[in-house]
């Protein structure tokens, strides 16, 4: 499903009011809501709407479980983490118990915490379906998404839900859920907007099949929903309008 808004404010709102519905269901069916949380600049205004009244007052926070899809393995103090712009447009603001909060750093070698992380999911979802509720993601210009970037061995992962690696261009680790872990999940929202975007969503959405150059084509949950939540801008270059 494909939705167009004309500003990003709009496509922000649409987003909280996804991440409210999801939650409220969740909590209402399960008695908790799993959400993993995307990085990059997209979200940020959904984020700090998200930390404000209506928002912010319809989230179940107490029940909330916070992951994150992908992180630059740096610490929390750096601004390029995922994480530490999370804590401090949102989860500095609502009241979600910081032990339910799981970001993607932590002591040792990314790896170890790749593998750590990935058991801290399997506790998280024993004796139930290992389903986030909700993954919000974005795409970078290049059709990566969460840190699947193109041609990069982890896009071939097909047992392990998070991985770590070293992104050579970027000269730092990354960790990222994996396309089976994410393509578990009930439902995902990817927040996309700007020209810079229109040709990796044109590829993504209607060029062929090839997820080694535009990852963003390995997102393809087994049950659950895909919503794009776009802007006019990034449609631009889409043959067939939505
Ligand atoms: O590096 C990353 O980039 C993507 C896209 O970021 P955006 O700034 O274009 O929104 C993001 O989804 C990912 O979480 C992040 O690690």
């Amino acid at each position: 499903m494909i939705q167009v808004y004309k500003t990003t404010e709009e496509l922000s709102k649409a987003a909280a009011d996804l991440f409210v519905q999801a939650a409220q269901e969740a909590v209402q069916a399960n008695g908790r809501f799993t959400v993993a949380l995307t990085g990059g600049s997209s979200p940020e205004q959904l984020y700090r709407m998200l930390a404000q009244p209506p928002y912010r007052d319809l989230v179940p926070w107490q029940q909330t479980f916070v992951f994150w899809g992908d992180e630059r393995w740096v610490n929390l103090e750096d601004d390029r983490s995922n994480a530490k712009m999370a804590f401090t447009t949102l989860l500095h603001h609502v009241p979600v118990p910081q032990e339910q909060v799981f970001p993607m750093w932590g002591e040792g070698e990314p790896e170890e915490f790749a593998i750590d992380y990935e058991k801290k999911l399997q506790s998280h979802f024993a004796n139930m379906p290992a389903q986030f509720d909700l993954v919000l993601l974005g795409m970078g210009d290049d059709g990566h998404t969460a840190s699947l970037f193109p041609g990069t061995p982890v896009l071939k992962e097909r047992e392990r839900w998070v991985q770590a690696y070293y992104l050579e261009p970027q000269s730092m680790y990354r960790i990222t859920l994996t396309a089976p872990c994410l393509n578990q999940a009930r439902k995902i929202v990817f927040m996309t907007y700007g020209e810079k975007k229109a040709k990796a969503l044109q590829e993504v959405l209607q060029g062929e099949h090839n997820p080694e150059t535009y990852p963003a084509q390995l997102i393809q949950p087994q049950q659950g929903e895909t919503v794009w939540l776009v802007d006019e801008a990034a449609t631009s270059l889409l043959t067939a309008q939505p």
